[in-house]
């Protein structure tokens, strides 16, 4: 294939679309972040009190010990009163070598006790973090398990996906970091401030000036740099879809002989990307060196101005004194003041990368809530089943896919459904598994319309084997047992004899306890077909619905299965879909599906009579007559 062809567009914004869709499903929430903190917190927001605390007590004993450096420093080289507040004067030794020893001591005790609430911080914030992410997590895993199989016609399951874990994992990186660190930046902020206060409050004017111009800087450079992140992200968003898209559908590139050209389209990709990344760093370069240069002219400012009054014993204006022991523990502080902003600056960060994933993990457990469950539960039902007029189109969808179905089905009777693809067969069947409700008419089970039947109850009454069927990762024994607890190992081979699977595990090396996919054995469609029915026929329910469940399957296998199943489906309503008409030639009745209508239904023999569609079919198939 030439470079130049053309080729159909990847959906390389699929995920980004998405995820619009779903956050929109949340755009009138005001604070998302809130709202599921609030919610997923529950029960444990007392721990965020807990680490509030603590960490604000560790953050002023953290910084407590250069204005007790400085009073020392006072005492021993100036002569000063060594006063310190809550300790008794009797206790501070009165000459210069005790003192040091003292002080030394009291600031051992203070980082230990420091120490101590910083750990109790830690802990109860980790503790609300780890607690409300579980329950989020598994919350927006219900919730999207829960709903209706319209939602993930119209949502791609990646996109989903993306919620579940990337969304989670940014509102863990926030959770994990975000609150301790906010508190830890105001508490640090505050005390230094309360410290040069109390140490010299004119002193303490100048130094603070700064702080509305740290902050002003921050906002910006802040600003900025969100902007470019967006597009950072973007750009990360349409390259995975794109490595996604090509990496899953490789067989097809190869086949096509496209590798250099879906290496070309990566290169373009990869290099926009770079070059956002990049826009993006290098504001992230002048943000921190900026921040610095602001609080090195207040530490300068201070230093001048402080020292000036300590030579001079006034400032201009500024009446009074300053010592040397003040002014060190000033200037320590004055450069303290960098630190929390550069904390906001990371957290605020994290918050708006939280906030906007909170959205989406709100969007799903908004988005289009699940159809309201039946509340008659089926038991073991007979397996009449009755379609009254039925029609339906797809949601979302203006065309009838199925109209005015009309079809009665006797208890443990087997019916052949045949048709051209897209005619409706597989559709029919899921009205019948109330996947979806009939726009008009029902679908009734033992006289019971379907609506009106829990799901849990009417699906597991009927055993469904699709043609495609899906295995977990786990040992073929474990899918084989998936739907029933404490299967003997007897009960599962006999499943897999019904099903003909029996002899190919056999023959694998760790026979039943193989690991399917991936990690394990790989498996043809026709051995996952097989495994898929012996999932089935283990868990024996009273009705069947097999569609195209053997199509993978070779001729002589197929007539071998169906002799066993022939047994187990006798007395079971059985649905089978098959276009390979073998397949259903001894069905009790065939139901020929044209356009979404019933056109013809009888025996195999009674619909050769007819000479009418399904014969068509049939001669086709024997080679009667070319298509
Ligand atoms: N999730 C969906 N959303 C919208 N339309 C759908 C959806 N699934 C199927 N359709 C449409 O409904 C019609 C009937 O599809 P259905 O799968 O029931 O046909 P079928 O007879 O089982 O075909 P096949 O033999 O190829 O499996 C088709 O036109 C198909 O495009």
């Amino acid at each position: 294939m030439s470079d130049s062809e053309e080729r159909p567009a990847s959906d390389e914004g699929g995920s980004e679309s998405g995820r619009g869709a779903i956050a929109a499903a949340a755009d009138d929430v005001r604070r998302p972040l809130l709202s599921l903190l609030r919610d997923g917190g529950r029960g444990n927001l007392r721990w965020v009190g807990a680490g509030t605390v603590s960490s604000v007590i560790a953050q002023f004993l953290s910084n407590l010990d250069m204005f007790v450096v400085g009073l020392a420093f006072d005492a021993m080289f100036n002569g000063e009163g060594y006063d310190l507040p809550l300790v008794p004067a009797g206790w501070i030794p009165a000459e210069p070598t005790g003192m040091l020893w003292f002080t030394a001591a009291l600031l051992v005790g203070l980082k230990l006790v420091d120490m101590t609430f910083g750990i109790v911080a830690e802990y109860s914030f980790f503790l609300f973090a780890q607690r409300t992410l579980h329950r989020i997590r598994v919350d927006a895993f219900d919730r999207v398990q829960r709903l209706d199989m319209g939602f993930f016609d119209t949502q791609q399951t990646g996109e989903v996906m993306s919620v579940l874990n990337n969304d989670v994992n940014s509102l863990e990186q926030f959770l994990e970091v975000g609150p301790n660190l906010g508190v830890v930046a105001a508490a640090m902020f505050a005390s230094s401030v309360v410290y040069m206060a109390l140490l010299n409050w004119q002193l303490a004017l100048v130094s603070v000036a700064v702080a509305p111009l740290l902050l002003a800087a921050n906002v910006w450079f802040g600003a900025r740099h969100e902007a470019r992140n967006d597009d950072v992200r973007e750009e990360t968003g349409i390259l995975n879809a794109l490595l996604e898209t090509n990496i899953s559908g490789i067989q097809t590139v190869k086949a096509f002989g496209g590798e250099r050209y879906e290496t070309e389209r990566v290169t373009d990709r990869s290099a926009t990307h770079r070059t956002a990344s990049w826009r993006a760093h290098m504001v992230g370069v002048g943000h921190q060196p900026a921040l610095r240069m602001i609080a090195g002219v207040a530490f300068v400012a201070t230093l001048f101005v402080g020292t000036e009054w300590a030579i001079d014993s006034r400032f201009w204006f500024l009446p009074g004194t300053i010592t040397a022991g003040e002014l060190v523990p000033f200037m320590y502080y004055t450069q303290q003041l960098v630190l929390p902003v550069r904390f906001l600056a990371w957290v605020t960060g994290l918050y708006k990368g939280a906030t906007a994933s909170a959205k989406r993990i709100l969007g799903v457990q908004r988005i289009e809530p699940p159809r309201e469950d039946g509340r008659t539960e089926l038991n073991d039902p007979d397996g009449r089943v009755e379609y009254d007029d039925a029609s339906f189109a797809y949601p979302g969808t203006d065309e009838r896919v199925l109209h005015d179905i009309d079809l009665a089905v006797e208890s443990g009777e087997t019916v052949g459904l045949v048709g051209e693809t897209g005619a409706g067969k597989s559709t029919l069947l899921k009205l019948l598994q109330a996947y979806y409700d009939p726009d008009e008419g029902s679908v009734r089970v033992d006289g019971t319309d379907a609506r009106d039947i829990t799901r849990e109850s009417l699906r597991t009454s009927i055993g469904y084997v699709a043609q495609d069927p899906f295995l977990f990762t786990g040992t073929i024994r474990e899918n084989i047992a998936y739907s029933v607890d404490d299967a003997t190992d007897d009960a599962v081979e006999a499943a897999a004899r019904e099903a003909g699977a029996h002899e190919f595990i056999a023959s694998l090396e760790q026979g039943y306890d193989a690991e399917v996919g991936e990690r394990g054995v790989m498996l043809s469609g026709g051995q996952r077909q097989r495994i898929a029915l012996a999932r089935v026929l283990l868990a024996d329910p009273p009705m069947f619905i097999f569609d195209e469940a053997t199509s993978h399957v070779d001729n002589r296998t197929e007539v071998l299965i169906q002799r066993s199943l022939d047994a187990v489906t006798e007395d079971r309503t059985t649905f089978v879909v098959a276009h390979r008409l073998s397949t259903v030639r001894d069905a009790d009745r065939i139901v020929v599906v044209d356009d979404g209508a019933i056109v013809e239904q009888g025996t195999h023999d009674e619909l050769l009579d007819l000479d009418g569609k399904y014969a068509d079919l049939w001669k086709v198939q024997v080679g009667a007559v070319g298509t």
